[in-house]
């Protein structure tokens, strides 16, 4: 008989098939995982062998990831909140953060949208207005000056494992650096090893935040496809329209021009916003053409 004494840990970061495990101890290795794939994402408990290969992950509460026809691309497991960080500059895609609320509403994640970069205050009102929408929804909104101050966020953060979902250049590792000592050395050390030299975040890496709660930064996302949702669920993951499901004239109403649509009733009501009536339809032409 052979067996392999195996370890208990956490994925701590993850590049390609490279993965950091952190053990209860502190203690920190190395870890690849069996075969060509990489099954796993931060976040992740695994089994470790004692010769680095990840063998198998704990059932996860969750899983965040975006995905198209072709491949899955895995953010994080088993977090708590979703910090969408958008910035005053450049302009954000407000398509992007409708998809990644999306995603946060089928992980069963709690949302909270951070607008960065306040201190640039001539585009702070066109910022304020593209959320308008998401804020009329009642999603909770912090804005702050990641460079100047980092500290509202703290309250948010505590107990929480929270994942900041941007795209390149809103400033997620700014804020990573604010509120974690040492980050930006575990940063530079890793770009080194992967002799990136850009300073984009190419990795994810999973940080134990000083007053509790971690955070985990991600590369920035430019595309959040959504192919693992079926049309119920993106449905039901714009939440004003749940309400209204199952309401419309006719069953399969795509909400485009059929009478007795009640999405359009909400519309023309201002019950429903018409960027995210866009929103909807956007995403939703992606699955029919799967
Ligand atoms: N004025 C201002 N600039 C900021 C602020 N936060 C970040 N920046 C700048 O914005 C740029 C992008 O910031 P990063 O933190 O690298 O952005 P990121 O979201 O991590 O980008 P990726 O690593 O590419 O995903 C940098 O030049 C920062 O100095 C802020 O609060 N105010
Ligand atoms: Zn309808």
């Amino acid at each position: 008989m052979s067996f392999t004494l195996s370890e208990r840990g956490t994925i701590i970061a993850a590049f390609g098939r490279h993965y950091e495990i952190e053990f209860a101890d502190g203690r920190v290795a190395q870890g690849f995982p069996k075969g060509k794939k990489s099954p796993y994402a931060v976040g992740d408990v695994v089994e470790l062998t004692q010769d680095g290969q990840i063998t198998s992950h704990l059932p996860r509460k969750n899983l965040l990831y975006r995905s198209d026809a072709y491949r899955q691309k895995l953010i994080a497991a088993n977090a708590t909140q979703l910090l969408l960080v958008v910035a005053t500059e450049p302009s954000f895609s407000d398509l992007l953060l409708s998809r990644a609320l999306l995603a946060a509403e089928h992980e069963g994640l709690r949302p909270l949208i951070v607008l960065n970069k306040c201190d640039l205050t001539a585009a702070l009102p066109a910022a304020h207005d593209l959320l308008a929408p998401f804020v009329a929804l009642g999603y909770p909104l912090l804005t702050l000056s990641a460079a100047q101050d980092a500290t509202p966020l703290l309250p948010w953060l505590a107990g929480e494992v929270s994942v900041l979902v941007g795209q390149s250049g809103m400033g997620k590792s700014t804020l990573t650096n604010a509120l974690v000592p040492h980050a930006a050395a575990a940063i530079r050390e890793i770009s080194t090893a992967l002799d990136s030299g850009k300073h984009t975040t190419t990795y994810a890496r999973l940080y134990h935040l000083p007053n509790g709660g971690q955070l985990i930064d991600c590369p920035g996302v430019q595309v959040f496809g959504l192919a693992q949702l079926s049309p119920q669920e993106i449905e039901s993951g714009f939440v004003e329209f749940r309400p209204l499901m199952g309401t419309c004239r006719f069953r399969d109403c795509k909400h485009s021009a059929e009478p007795g649509c009640a999405v359009k009733a909400a519309l023309a009501s201002g019950a429903i916003h018409p960027r995210r009536l866009a929103h909807y339809h956007q995403i939703m032409s992606e699955t029919s053409r799967r």
